[in-house]
């Protein structure tokens, strides 16, 4: 990269910018990151630009973003006002987009000594067992794929939070909703940020996040009073997140029957609920492109099936399998990298000034750490825009690691970037290594999958990979797929393990 001297002040370099707006006026609502990809091929690998009054460092290296938002953590660790979000960065609701203050720290500790709980015992099997209802359903009517995808999501989280997988629906269009309101494809207040300001008995956009948000609350509120019942009576199960909330305030606090002020319920009821909520989409939105990407590289299923064949015959694979089926794993890593679930990645912000190369950069400007394009860059991940899980397996590949009984995975080892940053990195590196392990060893265990072929015409009904819904974290347009057991003997296994599990889901 070289910067430019604009005068006597040196700025990183950056596509033209125009007054007043900027470069608003060209930069997309939908697909932003194919834009920023373009803008990084002609500008290098930190550039500038601006919308309206906002300043926009877009990082393409992930070098540059390691110096940036890991070791200067301490100034780019804050998060944008997203317009639509109501007082998004104060709390208690979605502790991702908050400030870095008290309530954040206490929240994502909390949640980050839970999450590690739980994955010492494997998530308590419910992944396992979820799965087997999910291969149970695509039995009966596999059209539903990509619904039963992010049900089965949504159930693994609201098992964990407050032992209700029958929450798992809710729980996944409350993120969607969610999601699109964070988005700057979402409303439109969003990048017309001054019709934000319209008096609010004239505001549509504002009337819907009221609303919405405060459904939200209600909900997670609901939620948490109801597990407070069972804990009273004996009744919630120690493996929920609940359970450890209220066991904590009773041994700590010597709170033995739980009554609490309601501003304590309701920072705890967020704190499980967003945990249970971000946990959905961010993991549906890949197990979908995995599925894609099975269909359109048969030579890759096959292969995952021989080794699923080979080490697990006729059991359904379980995390037990995690060392022995790196073939599974390679493709899960490649479809990460390929068609990313959250492409811009978060954005962060400078929370004070702060100067980088000899640029001054000033407080509040956004940093984009861009994964789509980290994705792609060709030293480290050449052939990039192509679906290639052998840069996981083969020596001659940069991204290769050894040994493949515990790379390639998604918690930790090559390609951490995927989940962002220094003192904002994600949560839920943990859960998504397991549960999109047993999601795509079992899946591909049990059903051989095609791209769907029309029966009036008889061709293939193409589908387009790049086509997604654009909100910050992504999932595909709906496509169509079929899925086949395996073979009869398959079916009946599936069957059995689906009758088996009945007994132990709330359904
Ligand atoms: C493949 C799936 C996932 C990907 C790619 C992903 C990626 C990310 C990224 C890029 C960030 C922003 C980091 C930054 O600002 O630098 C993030 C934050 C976060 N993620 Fe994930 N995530 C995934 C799944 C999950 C799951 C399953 C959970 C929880 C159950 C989770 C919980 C969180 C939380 C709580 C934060 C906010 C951290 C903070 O701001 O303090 N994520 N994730």
């Amino acid at each position: 990269w070289r910067k430019k001297t604009l005068g006597s002040v040196p700025k990183f370099p950056g596509p033209q910018q125009f007054p007043v707006v900027g470069r608003i006026h060209d930069l997309p609502r939908f697909s932003m990151w194919l834009k920023f990809k373009e803008w990084a091929d002609i500008h290098g690998p930190i550039y500038e630009t601006h919308a309206l009054n906002q300043t926009f460092i877009i990082v393409s290296d992930e070098k540059i973003a390691e110096e940036l938002l890991v070791k200067r953590g301490h100034i780019y660790s804050g998060r944008p006002q997203i317009r639509s979000l109501i007082k998004h960065k104060d709390g208690p609701a979605y502790s991702a987009l908050m400030d870095r203050h008290d309530i954040w720290k206490n929240q994502r500790k909390w949640c980050h000594a839970a999450m590690a709980e739980a994955y010492k015992h494997h998530f308590y099997g419910h992944v396992e067992r979820e799965m087997k209802r999910y291969l149970g359903l695509m039995l009966l009517d596999p059209t539903r794929f990509l619904d039963y995808t992010r049900e089965y999501c949504g159930r693994v989280m609201s098992r964990l939070a407050w032992d209700d997988a029958t929450q798992g629906r809710t729980n996944g269009d409350s993120a969607d909703r969610t999601l699109h309101c964070m988005s700057v494809s979402g409303p439109i207040t969003n990048t017309v940020t001054p019709l934000w300001y319209i008096p609010s008995f004239a505001n549509p956009w504002y009337q819907y996040e009221i609303k919405r948000e405060a459904e939200q609350r209600a909900w997670w509120l609901n939620n948490f009073r109801l597990a407070k019942d069972r804990m009273r009576r004996g009744e919630l199960p120690n493996d929920t997140w609940a359970y450890r909330y209220f066991e904590q305030i009773q041994r700590e606090q010597g709170n033995l029957d739980l009554d609490q002020p309601e501003e304590q319920e309701v920072f705890a009821s967020c704190m499980i609920g967003f945990l249970n909520l971000v946990g959905v989409v961010t993991i549906s939105g890949p197990l979908k492109f995995f599925l894609m990407a099975m269909g359109l590289h048969p030579e890759w299923q096959k292969k995952c099936q021989d080794e699923i064949d080979r080490v697990c015959g006729d059991r359904m694979p379980t995390m037990e399998d995690f060392p022995n089926l790196p073939t599974v794993r390679a493709c899960l890593k490649e479809t990460v990298r390929w068609r990313s679930g959250v492409p811009l990645g978060v954005p962060h912000q400078a929370e004070r000034d702060d100067e980088y190369r000899g640029v001054k950069i000033k407080k509040n400007t956004i940093i984009l750490a861009c994964e789509w394009n980290i994705n792609r860059v060709p030293e480290k991940y050449p052939d990039g825009d192509n679906f290639r899980p052998e840069r996981w397996l083969e020596p001659s590949w940069p991204t290769y690691q050894a040994p493949l009984t515990r790379y390639p995975n998604f918690r930790e080892g090559v390609g951490m970037h995927t989940f962002g940053w220094g003192r904002r990195t994600c949560l839920g590196q943990n859960i998504v290594d397991d549960e999109m392990f047993v999601f795509g060893a079992a899946s591909l265990w049990a059903f051989k999958s095609s791209p769907k072929v029309c029966p009036r015409t008889g061709e293939t009904v193409p589908i387009d990979t790049q086509a997604t819904n654009s909100h910050v974290i992504l999932e595909p347009d709906n496509y169509f797929m079929d899925f086949k057991p395996r073979s009869d003997e398959r079916a009946k296994q599936i069957l059995e393990g689906y009758h088996s599990v009945l007994g132990e889901l709330k359904l």
